[in-house]
């Protein structure tokens, strides 16, 4: 996939296929709270993202404190939003059905 900055409709209709994530007020990120039940299963999930970026060599911004962990998405190479972290977002939602929020 390229390295091309998603148009503003593009961004709102991707937004509808994600859940819960938030678009930053400046449109160049999006952010999610993910809540676990407890440190290990935060950490598996961590774990799990951390392959999904390896693979798409795309990686996110994040902070985990015991069972939460706060995301945020952007391309720094384009300065916004790509389909990279759209597909990165799927692949972490698909990571965290898989243990209870
Ligand atoms: C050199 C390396 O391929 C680039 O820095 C990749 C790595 N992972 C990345 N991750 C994110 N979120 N944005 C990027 O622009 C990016 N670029």
């Amino acid at each position: 996939m390229k390295y091309e900055k998603l148009e503003p409709t593009a961004i709102d209709e991707s937004l509808k296929e994600l859940d819960g994530w938030t678009l930053s007020a400046d449109r160049i990120s999006i952010s999610k709270t993910f809540k676990f039940r407890n440190f290990v299963e935060a950490f598996g999930f961590m774990t799990e993202a951390a392959l999904s970026a390896e693979k798409f060599n795309h990686h996110p911004e994040w902070f985990n404190v015991y069972s939460r962990v706060d995301v945020k998405l952007t391309t720094h190479d384009a300065g916004g939003l790509t389909d990279h972290d759209i597909k990165l977002a799927k692949a972490m939602e698909k990571a965290a059905a898989r243990r209870i929020d």
